[in-house]
C-alpha cells in the first residue's frame, strides 16, 4: 500500500487532504511496528501462535517497513515469547519489509539466526537497576554481551538495531540524566548498531525532557541514526514524538492498537498506538507509506482475539463514528 488517504473513512480524509509538509519537518517518517513483540510480551494469557502469525501477516500488508516480530529471550523470563521459532517459521515475509527480533546475548542471536532472522536488536538501558531487572546484568556486562552479538552479526552481514531503555525515566531510579542516555547510545552506535531507539519505557517523559535528552544524544550520534520509542502511560507519547520529529528524528516505534507494556516496568502502559502516530503524521503531510485503515483492521483483529478494547484514539473514534453512521 502507498499511504492512500482515499481509503480513509470519509470523516477522516477531509482533514488530511488539506495539508502539506510543514517546513523543517522530515518528508518521510519510518514507522517501526513493535506490536507483535512489545505489544504482546506482557499479555497475561499466552496468545496462540497462529494469532501472532496472522497479526504479523496482516501488518505486513499495510505498508509498514519494519515489524518487530518476537524475542529470543529466556522463556522462563518472558513466557509469552517462547514460541519465537514457530512465529518465525509461520510468517509470510513481504519484500521490502524488515522483520527484526530481540536478542539479549549471543545465545539469543544464534537461535534467532537459526530460526531465519535477518535483523536483530540488542536492548540495553540507561539505568543500572532496570538493566539488572530486565536482562539480569549491569550496563557494563550488557555492553560486553552486545559487543559479542554485533561482532557475530557483522561477520554475517546482519544489521543490528540498539535500544536504550529508560531514556526519560526509570521505574526504579526515577530521573535519568540525559548524559547517561547519550553515553550508552554512543557505545551501542560505536559497536555497530545502525540505529539507536530511545525508549521512554514507562511513558513518563514530556516534550521538555524529550528535547533535553535528544540534545544530549545528538551531540554523540548522527540524527539519521536515531529513533524514538514512546510509551503512553502519562498521555504524553504523541507530544513527545512530535517534539522528536520537529528536531529531525525520522524513525518512530509504535504498537498497533497501543498494545503493550514492559514485564520489568510495573504499571507502564502500551506503546503509542501506530494508528494515532500515522493519523498525526498524515495531518502534518508527512509520508509514512502506511495505510491507516489497514492498520486499524489489524488492530481490530488483535483486539477481538485478545478480547480487549483498542488503546488507539483514532481507532476508537473511527469505529464509534462508523457505528453512529
Ligand atoms: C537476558 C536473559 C536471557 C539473561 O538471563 P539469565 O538467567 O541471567 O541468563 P544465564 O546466561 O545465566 O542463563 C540462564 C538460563 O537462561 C538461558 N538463556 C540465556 N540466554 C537465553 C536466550 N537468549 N534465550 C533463551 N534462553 C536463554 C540459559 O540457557 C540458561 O538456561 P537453563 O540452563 O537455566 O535452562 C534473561 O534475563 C531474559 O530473557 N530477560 C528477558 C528480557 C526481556 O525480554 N525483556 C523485555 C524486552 S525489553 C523491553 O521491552 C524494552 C524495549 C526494548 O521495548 C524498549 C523500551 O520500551 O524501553
Amino acid at each position: 500500500y502507498a499511504a492512500d488517504v482515499k481509503v480513509l473513512p470519509s470523516h477522516l480524509s477531509g482533514f488530511i487532504l488539506s495539508v502539506s509538509v510543514a517546513s523543517g519537518l522530515p518528508e518521510y517518517i519510518k514507522i517501526v511496528e513493535v506490536g507483535p513483540r512489545d505489544g504482546l510480551q506482557n499479555e497475561k494469557v499466552i496468545v496462540p501462535t497462529d494469532i501472532k502469525i496472522e497479526l504479523i501477516n496482516q501488518l505486513s500488508k499495510t505498508g509498514l517497513p519494519a515489524i518487530e516480530v518476537t524475542s529470543f529471550v529466556s522463556s522462563k523470563w518472558v513466557p509469552q515469547m517462547a514460541d519465537h521459532k514457530e512465529v518465525m517459521r509461520g510468517i509470510e515475509r513481504h519484500p521490502g519489509v524488515q522483520y527484526p527480533v530481540l536478542t539479549p546475548n549471543l545465545q539469543g542471536f544464534h537461535s534467532a539466526i537459526a530460526a531465519g532472522a535477518t535483523e536483530v536488536s540488542v536492548f540495553g538501558a540507561a539505568s543500572e537497576s532496570f538493566s539488572k531487572m530486565n536482562i539480569n546484568c549491569s550496563i557494563e556486562e550488557s555492553i560486553e554481551r552486545f559487543e559479542e552479538v554485533t561482532k557475530s552479526a557483522r561477520n554475517m552481514n546482519i544489521p543490528v538495531r540498539g535500544y536504550v531503555s529508560c531514556a526519560l525515566g526509570c521505574p526504579y531510579e526515577g530521573n535519568i540524566v540525559p548524559d547517561k542516555v547519550a553515553e550508552v547510545s554512543k557505545r551501542l552506535y560505536s559497536m555497530g548498531c545502525y540505529e539507536i531507539s530511545l525508549g521512554d519505557t514507562i511513558g513518563v517523559g514530556t516534550p521538555g525532557s524529550m528535547k533535553k535528552m535528544l540534545e544530549a544524544v545528538m551531540k554523540e550520534i548522527p540524527l539519521s541514526a536515531l529513533a524514538v520509542h514512546c510509551h503512553d502511560t502519562y498521555g504524553q507519547a504523541l507530544a513527545n514524538i512530535l517534539t522528536a520529529v520537529q528536531m529531525g528524528v525520522a524513525v518512530v516505534d509504535s504498537s498497533v492498537a497501543g498494545l503493550g507494556g514492559c514485564p520489568y516496568a510495573k504499571g507502564a502502559t502500551g506503546n503509542v498506538a501506530t494508528e494515532d502516530v500515522i493519523y498525526m503524521l498524515n495531518g502534518l503531510g508527512i509520508n509514512t507509506g502506511v495505510n491507516l485503515c489497514a492498520v486499524m483492521e489489524a488492530g481490530n483483529f488483535i483486539c477481538t482475539a485478545l478480547n480487549k478494547k483498542t488503546n488507539s484514539k483514532v481507532a476508537q473514534a473511527s469505529f464509534s463514528t462508523a457505528t453512529i453512521n
